[in-house]
C-alpha cells in the first residue's frame, strides 16, 4: 500500500533533511531535475517533442518550475516560462543578492541565462497567446502551499493554463500538485484546478491527491521521493487491492459461515416503505458469502423478500420479541437501512443495539440507524456512552456518508467535506467503533489506521448503493473462517468499489456496459459475487 502524508509531515520530512545538514536550494535542484527527466521519458514516443510552456508561481513550486525552465532549455528544449505575476519577479539588484529564497535563487540561475519568460495579465493576451504553443504544459505555479479559495489572479492564470495547453493539445504536468488543488484535503474550489495528465509527487504521496474533488484532476500519479522518509509515520494508506480468500474448507457447513440479521425495510404509515433496502443488504451478504440470512423487515415485504432470496427466513421488524430472541444467534447485525425515522423506529433501533450489546454480537449501523444515533447521541448520552464502550472490545461499524457524518457531529455537511481526515477521526474519536466515510476517495479508520479507497467510481453514489455495502460488510464479518483483514471493513469498501469498477469498465462489449450513470444497485450483488470468486481463485 502507498503511505499517504498530511502537507505538515511532509514538511516535517523536509525540515528533517535539512537539518541534517542537506541544503534545501540542492534539493529544489534536485526536484526540478528529477521532474524533468520524468517529462522526458513521457514523451518519449514523440522525439519531434521539445516545446514546453511552463507556469510559475512565486513559491517554492514556482522555485521548482524557474529551474525546470532552465534545465529543460540547457537539454535543447525550445521553452517558454509564464510568471504568474510581475510582483514575483526579482528587480536588477535582487538578481544581484546571492542570499535570499530558494525560488528567488531559482529565477535568478533561469533568468541569468536570459530565458525567454512572459508576464502573464502584463501582456495583452493575443500578444501572450503566440508564444504559447507547445507539447508540454508545466504546472508550477502552485504546490502544498495552496490552501484556501484561490484569488481572482490564480483562478485566472490556472483558468489561462487549461484553456491554452488545452488550445495546443499538450501534455499537463502539474509539479508537485495540480495547482487548485488543496493538498491537505482534494478540495477544490468551483472547478478552478489545473486538470493534470500526469502529477509528479515530490518528497511524499499527500492523502489530499485521492479524496473528494482532486481525482477529477490528478491524472496519473508519479512519485519523486528525493530524500528517505521510511521513518515518517505516514497519516494515511492508499489501499487499491482487496486481501484474496482462501478456499473453503471441504467439511464446511453453511453454519460456518455465519448468520447475518438485517434489520431495516419498514413502513412508516401511509409511506411506500423501504423493503428495497433491506433486501438489497440482504442479496449482497448473500452474495460476499454469509450461510445464512434473516431479514426482519415490516411484513408487507416478506414476499418480496422471499422472491429475491428463497433461502431467506423473515421477521416482522416490529415483533421486538421474535427479533431479539434472533440476534442472539446471529453473528452480526446490520440495523438502519430503510428502517424509517419516526419515533417507533427509534425505539426498535435502540431496543435491538441495546440487545446485540448484551449478546456480544456485532455491529453494523447504516443509515436510518445512524440517523438515530445522531439524535439519541443527545437525547440518551447513557446509551451512546454504552455503545461507545462496547465498540472498544467488540465490531462495531459505522459507514456515513458526509450528510450523516455531518449529523452525527451535529455540524454542517461544508465542514466534514472541507476536511475529510479529519471528520472522519471526531466520529471516531466520539463513537468508538471503525467508521467509513463514503465518498470521492472513501475513508476507512479502521483499528484506528486511516485508508484512503481508491477504487470505485462516481456511479456508486446512487440510491442503494449503501445497502449493498451494508450486506457486504455484513456478509464478511459473519464468516469465521475469514481473517482479520478478508472480513475488515476496507476489505467490504474495496469488494463494493471493485464492483463498481466492473460494473462500469469500458472494454466490455456495449450491450453489457453500463454508465457511471446507469450503475443500479440492484446490479451490484451479481457482480459481488463475480468478485468475491475472482478473489478466491
Ligand atoms: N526546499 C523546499 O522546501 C522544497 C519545496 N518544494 C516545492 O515547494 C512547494 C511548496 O512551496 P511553498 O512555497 O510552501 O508553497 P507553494 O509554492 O505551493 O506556493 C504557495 C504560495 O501561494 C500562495 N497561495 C496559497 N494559497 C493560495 C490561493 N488559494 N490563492 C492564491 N495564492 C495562494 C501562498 O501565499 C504562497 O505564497 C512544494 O509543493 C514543492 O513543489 C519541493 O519539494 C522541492 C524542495
Ligand atoms: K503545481
Amino acid at each position: 500500500m502507498i503511505a499517504l502524508y498530511n502537507t505538515e509531515q511532509v514538511y516535517q520530512i523536509e525540515k528533517a533533511w535539512f537539518a541534517q545538514g542537506h541544503d534545501s536550494f540542492a534539493l529544489m535542484q534536485q526536484a526540478a531535475w528529477q521532474c524533468v527527466q520524468r517529462i522526458i521519458h513521457a514523451v518519449q514516443q514523440k522525439p519531434q517533442t521539445k516545446r514546453a510552456c511552463v507556469w510559475v508561481g512565486h513559491g517554492n513550486n514556482g522555485g521548482d518550475g524557474w529551474l525546470i525552465s532552465h534545465y529543460l532549455q540547457k537539454l535543447g528544449w525550445q521553452v517558454t516560462t509564464v510568471v504568474m505575476s510581475a510582483d514575483s519577479l526579482l528587480d536588477m539588484d535582487d538578481m544581484l543578492d546571492a542570499s535570499d529564497s530558494d525560488a528567488h535563487k531559482a529565477q535568478r540561475i533561469a533568468r541569468q541565462h536570459r530565458d525567454n519568460f512572459h508576464v502573464f495579465q502584463q501582456e495583452a493576451r493575443d500578444a501572450l497567446a503566440v508564444h504559447l504553443a507547445a507539447d508540454v504544459y508545466v504546472d508550477a505555479l502552485f504546490g502544498i502551499g495552496f490552501d484556501r479559495a484561490p484569488t481572482a489572479q490564480a483562478a485566472h492564470t490556472i483558468g489561462a493554463f487549461n484553456h491554452y495547453a488545452a488550445q495546443h493539445q499538450a501534455l499537463k504536468v502539474a509539479i508537485d500538485v495540480p495547482s487548485g488543488v488543496v493538498a491537505q484535503t482534494g478540495q477544490v474550489f468551483d472547478g478552478v484546478a489545473i486538470r493534470a495528465d500526469i502529477t509528479l509527487c515530490l518528497v511524499a504521496r499527500k492523502q489530499g491527491l485521492h479524496t473528494k474533488d482532486a481525482l477529477d484532476y490528478i491524472g496519473r500519479v508519479t512519485d519523486i521521493p528525493l530524500v528517505p522518509h521510511s521513518d515518517s509515520v505516514p497519516n494515511a494508506w492508499l489501499l487499491s487491492q482487496a486481501y484474496p480468500f482462501a478456499a473453503r474448507q471441504n467439511n464446511s457447513h453453511k453454519g460456518s459461515y455465519g448468520h447475518v440479521l438485517i434489520v431495516g425495510g419498514n413502513r412508516i404509515d401511509g409511506s411506500q416503505g423501504m423493503g428495497g433496502a433491506a433486501i438489497l443488504a440482504a442479496s449482497s451478504a448473500m452474495a460476499a458469502g454469509a450461510g445464512k440470512i434473516t431479514v426482519a423487515c415490516h411484513d408487507a415485504f416478506h414476499g418480496a423478500v422471499l422472491t429475491s432470496l428463497p433461502d431467506a427466513m423473515t421477521l416482522d421488524v416490529h415483533d421486538t420479541q421474535g427479533v431479539r430472541g434472533l440476534i442472539q444467534s446471529a453473528q452480526v447485525v446490520a440495523i438502519g437501512m430503510g428502517l424509517g425515522r419516526d419515533a417507533t423506529a427509534e425505539h426498535l433501533f435502540q431496543a435491538y443495539v441495546q440487545t446485540a450489546m448484551e449478546h456480544q454480537v456485532a455491529l453494523i449501523i447504516d443509515a436510518d440507524g445512524l440517523y438515530h444515533l445522531a439524535t439519541l447521541d443527545k437525547k440518551a448520552p447513557d446509551f451512546v456512552q454504552a455503545l461507545k464502550a462496547y465498540a472498544q472490545r467488540h465490531s462495531v461499524r459505522f459507514t456515513p456518508h458526509s450528510g450523516e457524518a455531518a449529523r452525527l457531529l451535529h455540524t454542517e455537511v461544508a465542514s466534514i467535506e472541507q476536511n475529510r481526515f479529519a471528520a472522519i477521526r471526531k466520529c471516531a474519536q466520539h463513537y468508538g467503533g471503525d467508521w467509513l466515510l463514503k465518498g470521492a476517495g472513501s475513508l476507512v479508520l479502521e483499528e484506528d489506521v486511516l485508508y484512503v479507497c481508491a477504487v470505485g467510481n462516481a456511479g456508486l453514489a446512487s440510491a442503494g448503493m449503501g445497502d449493498v455495502l451494508s450486506g457486504v460488510n455484513a456478509g464478511l464479518m459473519a464468516q469465521q473462517d475469514l481473517d482479520t483483514d478478508q472480513r475488515s471493513l476496507r476489505q467490504a469498501v474495496l469488494l463494493h468499489g471493485m464492483a463498481g469498477d466492473t460494473l462500469t469498465q469500458t472494454d466490455i462489449p456495449a450491450t453489457w456496459r453500463i454508465g457511471q450513470r446507469g450503475l443500479q444497485a440492484q446490479d451490484m450483488p451479481a457482480v459481488i459475487r463475480h468478485e468475491m470468486t475472482t478473489l478466491s481463485e
